[in-house]
């Protein structure tokens, strides 16, 4: 196996077709976001605190009442199928294996169901808000009796940003490839796109209900008894409002730099939105985790947990689920050292004393 995260990077773009690699990798707008969340970790130096016993590390930790062995999950992305024939259900496989946190995407390649056999560890469920309600209704409800353990709309995301590359690519689902969890009749224009077209985002531009505000969602809260986690958020103001409606985490992320180009990238806006919710909700860092090194950052800024994508996506591409669960371990190897060389010996010790800027 590859001994860091760009190993499988490299891999993956030598593996996948060329316009396949571009959805995975690409941005959004002039693409100015797809290194800012980088840049804004690497900004950070950690600050190791030296003589704490850190013989028996513990990187364990929960998440909405389920426990993890470290705090990491998968963040939610389309279409696994795009990098590896068994799509979700490697991830699942890999994910359960170390009881890792799997978020399956609402555009998941496989059934709920069948993730939810294969998968030994939590599962939660993303949305999307869509124009028809009940095709959504009908997924959490399937979601709730297949185990899931919470839902997690996505709000950053009212309709799917113009993407240069998908564009110039006529970017659309191969054939054999699809959205298995809703129904075909809201998933009509995903195959086929007209030179200078995103199939995806003319999909999401005629499905998407880009009406949606604070309101709406009292009106889901009030129909599932799971957790609801928002994600997009980046601001104090909607971290606050979140809390005031009942949201029980937040994922504070720039959809890694697919959405709003320009954004601010999601570690500058983690400290004002951790302050903001005083521990009222959890929250998740995602976008530009890479290393081990990255998760005590995230930590240390507030978050309880971060989410990791892309490289997920590589590790498919690598070697299906063998190459998921190396991507996982790799990190959670990193991480386990980071701790003992912090002197953090659980994940209560991270705090933004933790960290300096350079
Ligand atoms: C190929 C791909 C598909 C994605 N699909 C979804 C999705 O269905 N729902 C969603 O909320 N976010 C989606 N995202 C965004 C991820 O959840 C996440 O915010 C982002 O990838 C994190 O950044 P990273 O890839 O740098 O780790 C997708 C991202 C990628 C790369
Ligand atoms: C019509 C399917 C839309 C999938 C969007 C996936 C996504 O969020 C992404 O960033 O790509």
């Amino acid at each position: 196996m590859e001994s860091t995260l760009y190993d499988y990077e490299t891999a993956a773009r030598e593996r996948l077709p060329r316009p396949v690699w571009d959805f995975l990798a690409g941005g959004s707008g002039t693409e100015s976001m797809l290194n800012t969340s980088r840049e804004a970790l690497d900004r950070l130096t950690l600050r190791p605190r030296c003589l704490v016993d850190v013989s028996d590390c513990r990187p364990d930790t929960s998440l909405l009442g389920s426990p993890l062995p470290a705090p990491l999950g998968i963040a939610p992305m389309a279409y696994h199928q795009l990098a590896h024939s068994d799509g979700e259900l490697a991830t699942a496989r890999a994910a359960g294996a170390s009881g890792t946190l799997l978020t399956v995407s609402m555009f998941a390649s496989r059934a709920l169901e069948e993730i939810a056999a294969v998968a030994g560890g939590p599962l939660w469920l993303q949305l999307y808000w869509l124009r028809r309600r009940e095709p959504m209704l009908d997924l959490i409800r399937r979601a709730e009796r297949a185990g899931y353990r919470a839902l997690v709309l996505t709000v950053d995301a009212p309709r799917i940003a113009h993407r240069p590359r998908d564009v110039r690519n006529g970017f659309a689902l191969p054939a054999g490839i699809r959205a298995a969890n809703v129904d075909p009749a809201v998933m009509t224009a995903t195959h086929s796109a007209a030179a200078g077209q995103s199939a995806i985002a003319r999909h999401a531009r005629e499905q998407f209900d880009s009406s949606i505000t604070w309101k709406d969602l009292a009106w889901l809260r009030e129909r599932t008894e799971l957790p609801l986690v928002l994600k997009g958020v980046l601001t104090a103001e909607d971290a606050e409002l979140a809390v005031q409606y009942g949201v029980d985490a937040l994922v504070v992320s720039n959809h890694g730099g697919r959405q709003l180009d320009f954004a601010t990238p999601a570690p500058d806006a983690l400290p004002e939105i951790a302050d903001a919710v005083a521990g009222r909700c959890q929250l998740i860092l995602d976008g530009a985790i890479r290393h081990g090194a990255d998760i005590a950052k995230a930590l240390c800024l507030g978050a309880d947990a971060v989410f990791v994508g892309r490289p997920v996506l590589w590790g498919l591409a690598h070697s299906g689920s063998d190459g998921v669960a190396a991507v996982l371990r790799t990190l959670m190897r990193e991480f386990d050292e980071v701790m003992a060389l912090m002197g953090a010996p659980d994940v209560q010790a991270f705090h933004r004393s933790g960290i300096a800027r350079k």
